[in-house]
């Protein structure tokens, strides 16, 4: 058995895995999987190159597989024949209300409607109580219906709701009773079939008879209607918080000719049989880009290779290609994993090609930066598409990752979207892995007058070509050209003391990134081949390039954040950030492009000391950059700002609560200043290479600990000594 097999991966999977030549799951992956297979929603947090892609792929492509296979045999009919223990329904249900997979704990995080549901059993005689803890905040009502009663417990005259509001209501009748209740607190709630009442108790005190004469010729169900609330049930199974009174019993010890199943929403059995349609995928996985969502969909390809009868179907799904060809698929061939970027995925959708009415994984990949992006609303709009309970009584599951989750965004959607989620969560907030020695260079343009003089130099974004700069004349805009140039030079620097063959180089602009790939290859196209990859560049020639540099055919790829998050490029050893980000979670996507997958990787950032002036082209630019030459500041509708390195520098240090080592211009990294040489791109060496530097590190301390102990020693004896000689 395989480690994976262990962690209840099917052998077909962990036969493409052994393949891959990955002998255990990573830390995030054997946290994951298993809540994945288990069924729940799952928050990972994990550092970048962690392998969270395979941590949600891999539970998605088996559970997907399994539920093909059990279409194929004729065995994924709802479950709903099997007659559930005492639970919260999931089919009786408001649209909106999440019953936890133990039945017991239910939530709805609908703000502007009540949303409700009745269990799965009801008593039809007899004195019976069970008890409900609210566990969070909101609006609950809870109760008692019959099978006729509305949902929206106590709206019609088929149900009796007590509310936290310290309302009892029957039939649109809300009148005071007993106390408001909220948060933690216990209400106990009594039927009493044979007197024909109703009654609660508050954290265990009598609040009276809510209810008399109440018809008795239908079966009673335990109700709940919740408004952005959460509670959790008791139904006898655990002792009680507080005693039921004499002669009411626990729900669970109703006799079984006392006891009816409920069977709303169930009914229909033919609904509850699972088909396979090809345009309704069972999961749909959502890419910031395009080159993410290739890069995951060829991971899926792997992992599925070895699965057969049925055989599993994926199709990405991007922009920038012909919309046809993924319209022509969907129909003729079908897809049951999507992987794709938001725009494309909802044109599909919207376009009735593709339908969520199966789909039971959505998958947010670099959550975070899916909301920053401005995408929030396209998928709250898809999520209210999917069913919550598929047609075979599955829960739709939500998995949302990132290695830097701790968004508020993150933590809103959240909330508002996923049901009873766990955070996986192995770093606490937002930290680089230890595989990568990220360092920065100061790019001092009054210290290093070198820019005065170059014969040839980069070109530079033009942003002072109607301001007087030149040197000998120290003005901001001056100084701001000059980090211009001095950057370009500080590349190739970093490039030479490196002996760097292989490199990701980031740009803040589009414009920044072609004019760095025009200086290096003026310089010499072959000792610094290079290309680029940011949103001018034609889908096609973005994906060349990229293969390009991962098929090692060019040295550098220089790019936009476009590229910062998630791509995986194995064993790369460097790169260099030519500008700091100013979103500080980008600079850990960004360094995170190399240590992955245990390999070393060192990662320089240039940091200017001075502001510079740069490109912001804002929505009120109407070409968006393109031959714009408005050069004033944003604060008249200009399209330049002053960009502030070190406060970008600080704000990531703090965020990441540590000190960036600082190098030199030089570009030296001082070879023993993390844990000693190491060779970039390959895995970190072994702990007895660097022993003996580890022992002569640790020599000092070893002695003055052993003074220390001498020292206490000694003084033990001598007191001892003195007090002994004084007693005789
Ligand atoms: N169990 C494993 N054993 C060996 N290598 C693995 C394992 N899991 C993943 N990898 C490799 O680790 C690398 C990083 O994985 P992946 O791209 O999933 O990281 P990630 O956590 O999604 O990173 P990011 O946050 O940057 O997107 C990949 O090259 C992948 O093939």
């Amino acid at each position: 058995m395989t480690a994976f097999e262990e962690f209840g991966v099917l052998p077909e999977i962990s036969k493409a895995i052994e393949e891959l030549e990955w002998t255990l799951p990573t830390d995030i992956q054997a946290e994951s999987i298993p809540l994945v297979l288990g069924g729940g929603d799952v928050l990972m947090a994990a550092e970048t190159g962690s392998g969270k892609t395979a941590a949600f792929c891999l539970p998605i492509i088996q559970i997907v597989w399994e539920t093909l296979k059990d279409i194929e045999s004729g065995k994924a009919k709802s479950s709903v024949k099997v007659s559930p223990p005492w639970t919260m329904s999931t089919h009786d249900r408001g649209a909106a209300l999440a019953v936890a997979p133990d039945g017991i704990r239910v939530q709805s995080r609908e703000q502007k409607e009540w949303h409700g549901t009745r269990c799965t059993r009801g008593v039809s005689g007899g004195k019976w109580g069970f008890e409900a803890t609210v566990t969070d905040e909101g609006l609950c009502r809870v109760g008692w219906s019959t099978i006729n009663a509305s949902l929206d417990l106590g709206t019609d005259k088929f149900g009796f709701g007590f509310g936290g509001t310290g309302k009892k209501s029957n039939n649109r009748q809300f009148d005071n009773y007993g106390e408001a209740f909220g948060k933690n607190d216990v209400i106990t709630c009594l039927i009493d079939l044979d007197l024909k009442e109703i009654k609660f108790l508050k954290n265990g005190v009598d609040l009276g008879v809510a209810f008399a004469n109440i018809p008795t010729n239908q079966p009673y169900f335990p109700a709940v209607v919740l408004k952005n609330a959460e509670m959790a049930f008791n139904f006898g199974d655990k002792p009680f918080k507080h005693n039921l009174p004499d002669k009411y019993l626990p729900l669970v010890s109703a006799p079984k000719g006392k006891v009816i199943v409920n069977n709303n929403g169930n009914v229909n059995s033919t609904e509850g049989v699972v088909k396979v349609v090809n345009n309704a995928p069972q999961a749909i996985i959502i890419e910031p880009s395009r080159e993410l969502a290739e890069q995951t969909h060829n991971q899926i390809k792997l992992f599925k290779k070895h699965i057969k009868n049925p055989s599993l179907r994926e199709l990405l799904v991007i922009g920038g290609v012909n919309v046809k060809e993924q319209i022509s698929f969907l129909q003729s061939t079908g897809a049951d994993i999507i992987v794709g970027t938001p725009g494309r995925l909802e044109d599909l959708i919207q376009g009735g090609y593709l339908s969520l009415s199966n789909c039971r994984f959505f998958v947010l990949d670099e959550a975070d930066g899916l909301l920053k992006q401005g995408y929030t609303d396209l998928i709250e709009r898809l999520h209210k598409q999917m069913p919550k309970i598929t047609a075979d009584g599955k829960r739709l599951q939500m998995i949302v990752c990132s290695a830097t989750l701790h968004a508020f965004e993150v933590k809103k959607m959240a909330e508002k979207l996923m049901h009873f989620p766990t955070w996986v969560d192995l770093k606490g907030e937002d930290a680089v892995p230890e595989t990568v020695h990220h360092v920065v260079v100061k790019v001092d343009p009054q210290n290093d007058r070198m820019w005065g003089n170059l014969r040839r130099h980069i070109m530079t974004d033009g942003v002072h070509q109607l301001d007087n700069v030149r040197p000998g004349n120290n003005t901001p805009e001056t100084l701001s050209e000059a980090v211009k140039l001095l950057k370009g030079e500080y590349v190739l620097k970093a490039i030479e003391e490196h002996n760097m063959d292989r490199a990701i180089i980031f740009c803040r602009t589009k414009l920044d990134c072609d004019n760095l790939e025009k200086y290096l290859k003026q310089i010499d196209k072959r000792k610094y081949s290079c290309v680029c990859l940011h949103g001018d560049r034609k889908p096609n020639e973005r994906k060349a390039n990229l293969e390009m540099f991962k098929r090692n055919e060019v040295k550098f790829l220089i790019c936009t954040d476009v590229a910062a998050r998630g791509l995986d490029i194995s064993g790369l050893p460097f790169m260099i950030n030519v500008t700091l980000p100013d979103e500080k979670s980008n600079y850990v996507h960004r360094i995170g492009r190399v240590g992955r997958a245990e390999r070393m990787g060192l990662a320089i950032s240039l940091v200017s000391t001075v502001p510079e002036k740069v490109w912001y082209h804002g929505e009120w630019c109407k070409s968006r950059g393109r031959n714009c030459w408005n050069t004033n500041l944003t604060d008249v509708k200009g399209c330049c700002m002053w960009y502030n390195e070190p406060q970008y520098l600080a704000d990531i240090e703090d965020h990441l609560n540590i000190t960036i080592q600082q190098i030199q211009p030089d570009m030296k990294v001082p070879s023993d200043e993390f844990d000693g040489k190491v060779v970039y791109g390959q895995k970190r060496q072994q702990m007895g290479s660097s022993y003996k530097n580890h022992t002569a590190q640790m020599a000092p301390i070893v002695k003055d600990l052993s003074e220390l102990e001498k020292h206490a020693q000694i003084l033990y004896l001598k007191r001892h000594l003195t007090k002994a000689s004084r007693v005789v």
